[in-house]
């Protein structure tokens, strides 16, 4: 009988537990929960709401014992550089902040005002993002951070409470941009000036650790299954990465969904001059791997869009009308720092419009396409310069996650970047997680197989070019030049 596995994935815009099973050489998924996430302000702050999300990886575990697994192996991966502070008695001592709150708007500078931008680069390759962890403890709570017995990254949170055992997985530490290169440790210099001791953090862990068995306390209280919790690639980028099929000679990933995280697998990190200029980031993979790669605002946009449409549209529908309207009525510079956290998005995009005396983007087909075709462009932008960096044109971008779905963006950005666009699995994360723990349990030998099975697995959808839009890359760089705020 095929070993059972589960894979909590819990994004910024949704959470899942999927259940895996590796049967005659191709992976059987199946989804068996899926609930919302988000955030909300509390106590002067945007706040996780940790214990609903904790609450739901019960209700979907006792799903699963239902539907007659009684024995599994679960991994837990979440969104990056978030954290919980846990106080002396092992409790939670507050509800985590969002990475999207405010107070971190003007820590950056703040910060490397005293500690320059290219000493924090050069230690720990870590793209220069005002909410990376470094700078939400910069501004965290003093009161708070003295009680504070573990400082616990949200994944490994969970893991905690499940079953009372704490660890630092390496490839979430390296999102916190204090995680040293070299020395594979926290790095000192960046603990001090941030008021943080070494022993704040539980011990590092690479992915496939073993975390233990779920506590008896919650066999008490719920109907579970036996489960045993490996600690996976916790960063669910990473996880994603694990997770695509990896086709192409030079190959590049998009893990598309709430954030777009656009790069290269790399075995050696590449933190020089044009990687710090470009601010690419070398967060850490599975199997001693460097994530390349660049964040892009994503589908945050069409995910705000779509709620202030008052939900009436599903995505898929979206897109169906975005595919009725002409691409490229608008340039817009989707990272530009204003759409992070808008009061209201389409507002905000018609405005910009409006400043850059362009067309307004008015119907939901017209905005979802400026979203669409300027978030192609982006793309297209960013592997130019990805491939500028490592010396090599990529031959192939493998698009990953929810935004795979959206073929009328996987046409353009193949068409606009000049390459093959192989689209597909839509949750490799959860299979880059599930495919972690059948590593450590000795049912895949390693990933490089993995990525053949997920291959012969998931179909994949192919988009050749069609034709050349490389002039209107160059019009678009061309705009970005002129109207880009100087990057961090
Ligand atoms: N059928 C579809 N058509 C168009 N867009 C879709 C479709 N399905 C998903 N999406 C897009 O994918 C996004 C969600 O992607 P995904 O599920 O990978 O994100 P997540 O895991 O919830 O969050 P995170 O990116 O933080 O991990 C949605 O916001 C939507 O824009
Ligand atoms: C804030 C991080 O950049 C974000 O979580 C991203 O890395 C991610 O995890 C997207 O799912
Ligand atoms: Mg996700």
């Amino acid at each position: 009988m095929a070993k059972t596995y589960v894979a909590v994935d819990i994004g910024a815009s949704s959470g899942r537990l999927m259940l895996s099973q590796l049967v005659d050489g191709k992976l059987k998924l199946e989804e068996m929960h899926r609930f919302k996430n988000g955030f909300t302000k509390k106590d002067g702050h945007d706040r996780w709401d940790i214990d609903h999300l904790i609450q739901e990886i019960f209700t979907g575990l006792e799903k699963i014992k239902k539907a007659g697994y009684t024995e599994i192996t679960l991994g837990i991966d979440t969104w990056a550089v978030d954290y919980v502070l846990v106080g002396k008695d092992g409790e939670r001592l507050n509800d985590p902040v969002s990475y999207r709150d405010a107070r971190t708007q003007e820590s950056i500078e703040k910060l490397t005002s005293e500690l320059p931008k290219e000493y924090i680069y050069e230690k720990t390759g870590i793209q220069f993002l005002d909410f990376n962890t470094l700078y939400q403890l910069f501004e965290e709570d003093q009161d708070l951070l003295a009680q504070t017995d573990k400082i616990l990254m949200i994944p490994d949170y969970i893991g905690y409470v499940l079953t009372g055992n704490a660890v630092t997985e390496v490839t979430n530490a390296s999102t916190t941009q204090m995680l040293s290169l070299r020395e594979g440790l926290f790095d000192d210099n960046l603990l001090e000036k941030i008021n943080v001791k070494q022993e704040q953090f539980p011990k590092l862990v690479d992915p496939g650790t073993n975390l233990g068995e779920l506590a008896d306390k919650w066999h008490q209280k719920y109907d579970l299954p036996k489960t045993k919790v490996v600690t996976v690639a916790t960063h669910d980028t990473a996880s994603a990465v694990v997770g695509t099929p990896a086709v192409g000679q030079r190959w590049s990933y998009l893990s598309s969904g709430t954030w777009s995280l656009i790069g290269a697998e790399l075995n050696v990190p590449e933190n020089g001059e044009a990687a710090f200029e470009h601010n690419y980031t070398n967060e850490w993979g599975a199997y001693g791997t460097y994530r390349f790669l660049k964040n892009i605002m994503g589908l945050w946009i069409i995910q705000n869009v779509k709620e202030e449409l008052d939900n009436k549209y599903s995505f898929a529908e979206l897109a169906g009308l975005a595919g009725q309207e002409e691409p490229f009525q608008q340039f817009i510079d989707v990272n530009d720092d204003r759409f992070q956290n808008p009061a209201n998005m389409i507002q905000e995009l018609q405005a910009y419009c409006r400043e850059t005396g362009q067309k307004v983007p008015e119907t939901p087909g017209e905005i979802a396409m400026a979203v669409y075709s300027n978030l192609s462009l982006y793309y297209a932008n960013e592997l130019e310069i990805l491939g500028n960096i490592l010396g090599y044109k990529v031959d192939a971008l493998n698009i990953v996650g929810g935004g795979s779905n959206v073929e009328i963006m996987n046409q353009l950005t193949a068409t606009i970047a000049g390459v093959d666009v192989y689209a597909g699995p839509s949750e490799a994360t959860a299979i880059g997680n599930v495919i972690v723990q059948m590593i450590a349990e000795g049912d895949i030998l390693n990933v490089y197989l993995a990525r053949r099975i997920i291959a012969d697995s998931f179909p994949l959808k192919k988009y050749s070019p069609e034709g050349s839009l490389q002039y209107k890359l160059n019009e678009y760089q061309a705009f970005l030049k002129e109207t880009k705020k100087t990057t961090v």
